[in-house]
């Protein structure tokens, strides 16, 4: 019996990034968080202690503020790619990068009826998500958002499911419906690289409407069927996608009794719990979608 080291990996984490395009009056903003994370030869630096091949996550954290100024950002995507192709190609013990990136999105300023040129207002909790992973086995992107926070006030149903003598959950026929949605979606990909004309902004933008009409739009059963039908429906549209994941937690508005005050409640005053909650997940896929690789890879096993 020995005792081995396993996986493996290191990197600088979430980098807050800011990239301003001033280059005419109007100015661009982007807001990341990016991490970056380094598979390879890196064996000695656990085993030995040798850092001959290790690239600092100081370095790396650099290497992300460098290619900013040098190259902008352009999407997260975008900028994904050229930084784990850079680890990969240029930094001899690296096989494998991973960076993953989260946007925080600025709406402009409403100026009196005009948009201002370099004034914004941060749009909300929600967040858009990279993931790029280059390695041996090919380029993967994996686009998302997190943290949509959606709710609708009729247009929803839980009833007929199943009891035991545990249930005690009443059936409702029109109730609130709200979560916070998880999105992560893969590109189909014809080869082992990714295009460089990837409209990956006009993308994410295209999959969140989607996302948000049919959440709106659905008469839902529950929060299960929801999710099959915006993936269903992202993956329609969108013939470049193979793969989407959804994870919804279920915020619960729970109906108050206020009977003991002599009102009733048709439907118009709830509690909003944060916890417990029902979660939601499902991956809807096409039957013949491309294997996924190490697409969704986080190496979240390591800790
Ligand atoms: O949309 C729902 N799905 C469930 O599985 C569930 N379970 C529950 O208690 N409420 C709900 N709502």
């Amino acid at each position: 019996m020995a005792i081995v080291l396993a996986d493996h990996q290191y990197g600088k984490a979430e980098c807050r990034l800011v990239r301003v395009v001033r280059d005419e009056p109007r100015h661009e903003l982007r807001d990341l968080t990016v991490t970056t994370t380094l598979r390879g030869a890196f064996d000695a630096a656990y085993l030995d202690g040798d850092q001959s091949g290790v690239l600092p996550t100081d370095s790396q954290k650099n290497t992300a503020y460098a290619f900013a100024r040098a190259s902008g950002v352009g999407s997260p995507e975008q900028f994904g790619l050229a930084l784990a192709r850079h680890f990969v190609a240029d930094v001899a013990p690296v096989s494998g990068a991973r960076v993953e990136i989260e946007e925080h999105a600025w709406d402009r300023v409403d100026a009196g009826g005009t948009e201002h040129d370099h004034t914004w207002v941060r749009r909300g909790p929600e967040v858009r998500t990279a993931a790029v992973t280059v390695d041996a086995d090919g380029e993967h992107v994996v686009s998302g958002l997190k943290d949509l926070v959606v709710l609708k006030s009729t247009g929803s149903e839980f009833a007929g499911f199943l009891r035991d003598a545990y249930t005690t959950l009443p059936e409702t026929h029109d109730r609130v419906m709200a979560t916070s949605l998880v999105a992560r979606w893969r590109y189909a990909g014809a080869g082992r690289t990714v295009p460089d004309d990837v409209p990956w902004d006009a993308v994410h933008a295209s999959v969140r409407a989607v996302l948000l009409r049919e959440f709106a739009t659905l008469h839902s059963l529950a929060l299960q069927q929801t999710l099959w039908h915006m993936g269903r429906a992202v993956l329609d549209e969108h013939p470049a996608l193979a793969e989407i994941r959804l994870v919804a937690p279920n915020k619960h508005h729970l109906l108050v009794d206020l009977e003991p005050f002599g009102l009733d409640n048709p439907g118009e005053v709830f509690v909003a719990t944060d916890r417990p909650y029902g979660l939601i997940q499902a991956t809807v896929t096409r039957d013949d979608a491309p294997d996924a690789g190490s697409a969704w890879d986080t190496g979240a096993g390591l800790a």
